[in-house]
Formats: structure tokens, C-alpha cells, sequence
């Protein structure tokens, strides 16, 4: 059985495909990393207990170190011209910062297409507070920039955040699943317009609205999106 390729364009943004076992064990070691950190937060512990496990960690890093890194060149190569293997798409999302569950970072934020609509959700804990027991704004601003620039699902470009303008209508809790969702609202030449909305315990938190720049000229639908045209209600 030949391996399945995969081609740069065709995969949805921040979206995986399954795990190999090497992917499968970096996210288990990056849960562990990203839950240490979580728990170091405030850690109320004797200086002794810090210092062992200070020692823990440098032997962790400095076996690690003896490897080397995967080139992202050679993983964009094969995976513009069509011949991208499994391992490349993992590669590609698996350590996206704040969706990446190889990413000891990412809390992870989970996006997922839901017919016209983009969706993500997110638990955040200790290590992104802003204000006391709040989510840090940045933070969020950082998931609303991954999740309008998903729309760009819906079209046969990928282009960068232009301009991001955020809303904060109320604090968004720690520890309490947090929802988001994007629409895409219109195309004009290279920009496309979205917009975005994040919910906590029932309560609209944040209101957003971006303009991506396509680099490889006009956007355009995919043909199974061309319904969503400039007078569509996806909403
Ligand atoms: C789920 C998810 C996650 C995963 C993520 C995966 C990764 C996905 C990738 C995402 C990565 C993660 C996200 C990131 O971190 S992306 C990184 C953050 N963004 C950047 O670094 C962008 C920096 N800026 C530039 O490179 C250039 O200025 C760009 C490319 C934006 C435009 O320079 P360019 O020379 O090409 O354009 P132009 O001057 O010919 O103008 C063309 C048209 O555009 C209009 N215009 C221009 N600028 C802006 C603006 N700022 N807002 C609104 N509109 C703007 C302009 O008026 C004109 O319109 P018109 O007059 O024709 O009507």
C-alpha cells in the first residue's frame, strides 16, 4: 500500500490528521511539560523540592538535546508539490502555539469546521491568567488570530492577519470551557473580511473582526462554499 501525500493546500488550518507514534508520544510529553508548568504556578513548596526537581528537568532537557530538529524547509517543500508525508502534516499543526498539542504551550485550543462556521474551544488554566482568576487578553486576541484565520478554509488562498480589532465585553473565567466561533463575511480582491465571537458560561466575552491578506492574489471560494457570498447569512 502506497502512503497517503498530502499537498500544503488541501489541509484544513490547524486541523490533524492522526497521529504516528513519534507524534503520538511528543504531545504525551508536551501534555506532561505544559501540566509541570501549570502546576509550578504559585507552587507552594519547600526550596529543597524545587531544587530536585529543577535537577529532574535540566537531565530531561539535556537528553533531549541530543537530537536534532526535523527542517521545516524540507517539510514546506514536500508538502507545497503535493508529496507531503503524514509525519510533514502533523509537523506542520502539531506545534501551532496555541492549538498544537505537541506544543507544551497550547492548552490546547481545539478548531474544528462546523459547516459555514469555524469553532474552537479551550480550557485555560493557571499559567494564562491576566487579571486574577481572568484569561489574559493577549491570550485571547492570539486564538481569535488562529480562529478568523481559519476561515480561510472556505477559499483556495492562505494569507496573513492584516488587521485584527478586538472587543473585550467582559472577563473570560479560568478553568471554564470556553467557546469561540468565526464566520466569513465577505472577500474583496486580496482581503478577506470574518468575524468572531467568544462565549463563557453562557456570556459573550470578546467580539473580533479581522482582514487577511492573500499573497497569491485574489481570493476566491472553493466551489463548495461559493454560497457564501457577500449577502449570505451564516450566522
Ligand atoms: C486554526 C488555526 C491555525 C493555524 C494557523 C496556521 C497558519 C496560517 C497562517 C496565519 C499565520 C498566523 C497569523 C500571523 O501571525 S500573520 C503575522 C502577522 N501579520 C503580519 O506580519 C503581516 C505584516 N504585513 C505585511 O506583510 C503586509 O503589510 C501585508 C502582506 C499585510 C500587505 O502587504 P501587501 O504589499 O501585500 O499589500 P498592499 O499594500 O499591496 O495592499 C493590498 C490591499 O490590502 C490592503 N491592506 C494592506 N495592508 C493591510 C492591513 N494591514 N490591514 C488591512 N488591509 C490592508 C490595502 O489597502 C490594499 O487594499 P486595496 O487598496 O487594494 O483595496
Amino acid at each position: 500500500m502506497t502512503e497517503e501525500k498530502y499537498h500544503y493546500f488541501d489541509m484544513p488550518l490547524g486541523e490533524l490528521p492522526e497521529p504516528t507514534p513519534v507524534s503520538a508520544r511528543r504531545r504525551e510529553l508536551a501534555r506532561e511539560l505544559a501540566a509541570i508548568n501549570e502546576q509550578l504556578v504559585r507552587l507552594d513548596s519547600d526550596e529543597a523540592a524545587l531544587a530536585a526537581a529543577t535537577e529532574q528537568a535540566r537531565a530531561l532537557r539535556q537528553s533531549l538535546e541530543g537530537f536534532s530538529h526535523r527542517s521545516m524547509r524540507d517539510i514546506l517543500g514536500r508538502l507545497i508539490v503535493g508529496q507531503g508525508s503524514r509525519q510533514d502534516a502533523l509537523d506542520m499543526a502539531d506545534f501551532e502555539i496555541l492549538s498544537g498539542p505537541a506544543n507544551a504551550m497550547s492548552p490546547p485550543v481545539t478548531f474544528w469546521l462546523d459547516g459555514d462556521i469555524v469553532r474552537a474551544r479551550a480550557t485555560f488554566g493557571r499559567a494564562f491568567m491576566g487579571p486574577p482568576g481572568k484569561v489574559h487578553g493577549g491570550v485571547l486576541s492570539l486564538a481569535l488570530d488562529m480562529l478568523l484565520a481559519k476561515t480561510q478554509d472556505f477559499v483556495s488562498n492562505v494569507g496573513m492577519t492584516g488587521t485584527l480589532k478586538v472587543r473585550y465585553m467582559a472577563p473570560t473565567p479560568l478553568h471554564t470551557e470556553v467557546s469561540f466561533e468565526a464566520r466569513l463575511v465577505r472577500l474583496e480582491g486580496r482581503k478577506l473580511f470574518s468575524e468572531a465571537r467568544v462565549f463563557a458560561d453562557g456570556v459573550q466575552t470578546v467580539a473580533a473582526d479581522g482582514i487577511w491578506i492573500s499573497s497569491q492574489g485574489d481570493y476566491r471560494l472553493k466551489p463548495e462554499y461559493a454560497h457564501l457570498t457577500d449577502d449570505s447569512d451564516v450566522a
